[in-house]
């Protein structure tokens, strides 16, 4: 099977203080498997429903490195939630404590209710994961793949071939499916990674850089299929992304990642909002994103862990299949 390479990771380190956006942080989804109509709802409407991913003082380390230093994280069921970050930030080991894939030595992580720690299979069942390495086989064709994950998803006979069917049919790949995938594209091969993850009907969909190494189209596409999967099934997707454009305009709610801590959380516009009016009036251009990571982060985000921009210079890519 062929899978991409990874490549050298920063240290973390711990520092300073959170900022939380609010009230009334986000829009709130139609609940799982309704229509993905979204109406405003208040915050005791949100709590009164089971987020989709608790974590609470999460911490994970790989020997001396503290890569999640203490994370509390709330995705409401039905959201599309983005963790941003700069290498680095921990983004990839909480998200892996999340799928049960890392163990969670210290804090605790929900899954719709669910403890990652002690129900790790019935976690499972419920998530459809796209890492950041490539996941699909380039010896198979875009059909095979997506059965591959439905078998081992346990999808049964009896509903395999039609949830197949779907799966790539949700993300345009209904023509292309009887070729290798060595020969797509590498927008392609994303969208049948998130084929293969929808094949199980995941409540909870989690993507790690879906985007990172595509040209503008393929990165605009991708986002229109999982926007349409969201919109079908009100599904929850959790996402990691450098590109501040892209958790601008397609995420609900934001999280801001450094150094294994979230350091501020909400709506891109409130926290925007928020910067803006922490300047005070006459401040000049609206605040993008990225400022806001900036005005949080301090002097922190140049030394080790680098900024937004060396990110998409600097980080590593994954190789494409073939
Ligand atoms: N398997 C590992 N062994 C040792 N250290 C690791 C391992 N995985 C991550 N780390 C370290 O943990 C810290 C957080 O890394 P992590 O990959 O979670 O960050 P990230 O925000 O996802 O960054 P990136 O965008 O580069 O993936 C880094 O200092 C990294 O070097």
């Amino acid at each position: 099977m062929t899978r991409c390479t990874t490549g050298d990771k920063d240290p973390g380190h711990d520092g300073e203080a959170t900022v939380v956006a609010g009230p009334g942080a986000a829009l709130t989804a139609a609940p799982s498997g309704g229509p993905g109509t979204r109406t405003a709802g208040t915050d005791t409407e949100a709590a009164s429903r089971t987020d989709a991913v608790t974590c609470t003082g999460l911490f994970h380390a790989f020997g001396d490195t503290t890569a999640v230093d203490g994370l509390d994280l709330s995705v409401r069921d039905g959201e599309v939630f983005g963790l941003l970050g700069p290498n680095g930030a921990g983004k990839t080991t909480a998200i892996r404590c999340i799928t049960t894939l890392l163990p969670v030595p210290a804090g605790t992580v929900h899954v719709f209710g669910l403890d990652a720690a002690r129900e790790r299979m019935a976690v499972r069942r419920l998530l459809g994961y796209v890492p950041q390495q490539l996941s699909a086989d380039s010896g198979l064709t875009g059909r095979e793949n997506v059965e591959l994950f439905a078998r081992v998803f346990d999808v049964s006979r009896r509903e395999r071939a039609a949830r197949v069917g779907q799966a790539l049919a949700a993300v345009d790949l209904v023509d292309a499916a009887d070729r290798l995938a060595k020969t797509y594209s590498g927008g392609m091969v994303r969208r049948l990674e998130l084929a293969q993850a929808l094949v199980s009907a995941p409540r909870l969909l989690i993507l790690d850089e879906p985007t990172i190494g595509l040209d503008p189209i393929a990165r605009t596409s991708v986002w229109e299929h999982i926007n349409a999967v969201r919109a079908a099934t009100g599904m929850t997707v959790l996402v990691t992304t450098h590109y501040m454009d892209e958790a601008d305009q397609y995420c609900d709610r934001v999280a801001l990642m450094h150094r294994g801590r979230v350091r501020a959380l909400g709506t891109p516009d409130e926290l925007r909002t928020g910067l803006a009016e922490r300047r005070g009036a006459g401040s000049g251009e609206q605040p993008t994103l990225e400022d806001v990571f900036r005005d949080i982060a301090g002097s922190g985000l140049d030394d080790q862990s680098g900024d937004f921009s060396d990110v998409r210079s600097t980080r590593r890519t994954a190789s494409r299949v073939g």
